[in-house]
């Protein structure tokens, strides 16, 4: 087309966009391992080994009190719940697989959202 208005999204299209995916994400059914902070006194050597700890619930609090600046700092927190997860978890085990499995839903979801 001659016209191809460019679309940008608002602070406030993508802050939307973080709302939809998070309530996706905490309603998936192999959310379970990621809803809540690790309790590093249930998980042994988690504090060690994990240096940001990330959570959906601490996701959710930080875009509720506006500290995301835009859909991308988003995007790299809920990534680092994921990395997390296959930093301390084997593949082979069961919140491996879980996470795995919300990784691959997220990014389905997200660039759906995007297009
Ligand atoms: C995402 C993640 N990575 C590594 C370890 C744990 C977790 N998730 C936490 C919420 C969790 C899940 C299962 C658990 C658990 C705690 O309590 C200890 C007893 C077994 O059951």
């Amino acid at each position: 087309p001659i016209y191809c208005a460019k679309k940008t999204k608002t602070h406030k299209d993508e802050l939307g966009i973080c709302r939809v995916l998070l309530a996706e994400l905490e309603a998936h059914q192999d959310a379970w391992p990621f809803l809540t902070p690790v309790n590093h006194r249930a998980v042994p050597g988690y504090r060690k080994v994990i240096k940001k700890p990330m959570d959906f619930s601490t996701i959710k609090e930080k875009l509720t009190s506006n500290q995301y600046l835009n859909l991308e700092t988003f995007i790299i927190d809920v990534n680092l719940v994921f990395d997390n997860c296959e930093r301390f978890n084997e593949d082979d085990s069961e919140i491996g697989r879980a996470g795995h499995r919300m990784r691959r839903f997220f990014d389905k979801r997200w660039t759906e959202l995007l297009q």
